[in-house]
């Protein structure tokens, strides 16, 4: 049992090359959260920064999560040492945070997610859930190297900082968000623009080059597929919300008539 809670199986997995499909969860509710767990998918993201998820609903879905082979995968609403430290303490082994612009910034938010000499995270998880209150005896001797940093370039500055950030040691991965990053070129709320696919795909090849894992959301199936055959490793290929949107509309239009829910793909 202890071994297994201090592993990262999610991180292992990406180190090895492998391909880890996940689903996006917005809805920030463990309750849902744990009917999405038990899904098949091998991570999930619990969204902090564009669903309105506070630490409390945080601890909440890790919790329900907890017995399931699924691996979560948490995101601050931004990169604060005291967000990520408190994640951290609640038992968060995997976190993607976003907004990632510069080498500076991807170095701060290395030695925001480890422990001193290495790091400057604060030393308090043994009354914490991240060591179980204390019966998790190794935890501190592991904490630095389980804990998996994945970093999101998603601006014109982000991709020019792109190599220096993938480069730096204690960056485990690089998720490319399509959504902010067409914005940033020009293109917003297209994402499958042609500039933006070509800077996603570039992109990818640069992680994967750097030895990283390259991430990103697509919630269009074929979408999904084109970029995993580029390489991309860390794949949500679907947001809760929006799947419920879709199956509620759909059952509805299917008995009160009107057509059925479809449109571009968001991400
Ligand atoms: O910019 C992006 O794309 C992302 O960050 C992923 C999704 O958009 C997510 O943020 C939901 O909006």
């Amino acid at each position: 049992m202890t071994e297994e809670i201090l592993a990262n199986p999610f991180k292992s997995a990406l180190q090895k090359g492998a391909t880890q499909i996940g689903l996006w969860l917005a809805m920030a509710d463990p309750y849902s959260a744990e009917i999405c767990a038990g899904s098949g998918f091998d991570w999930l993201l619990l969204d902090g920064e564009h669903s309105p998820l506070d630490l409390r609903t945080m601890l909440a879905q890790l919790q329900s999560l907890a017995p399931y082979p699924t691996h979560a995968v948490v995101r601050p609403p931004t990169g604060d040492p005291v967000l990520i430290k408190q994640m951290l303490d609640i038992g968060a082994q995997s976190l993607l945070i976003p907004m990632v612009e510069t080498p500076k910034q991807a170095e701060m938010l290395v030695r925001a997610t480890r422990y001193p000499p290495r790091g400057f995270r604060g030393v308090g998880a043994g009354i914490a859930r991240a060591a179980r209150w204390g019966r998790l005896e190794h935890y501190l001797d592991r904490a630095n190297d389980e804990v998996c940093l994945l970093l999101q370039v998603e601006t014109r500055t982000g991709l020019e900082n792109l190599e220096a950030i993938a480069a730096i040691e204690g960056v485990d991965g690089v998720f490319l968000g399509a959504a902010d990053l067409s914005a940033s070129l020009g293109h917003i709320g297209q994402p499958q623009h042609p500039e933006v696919v070509a800077a996603m795909e570039k992109a990818i090849r640069t992680i994967l080059a750097h030895g990283k894992a390259p991430g990103l959301l697509a919630t269009d199936e074929a979408v999904a597929a084109a970029y995993l055959k580029q390489g991309a490793r860390f794949v949500a290929v679907g947001v809760d919300a929006l799947l419920l949107v879709k199956a509620t509309q759909d059952l509805a239009r299917r008995f009160k008539g009107g057509p059925a829910t479809g449109g571009a793909s968001p991400y």
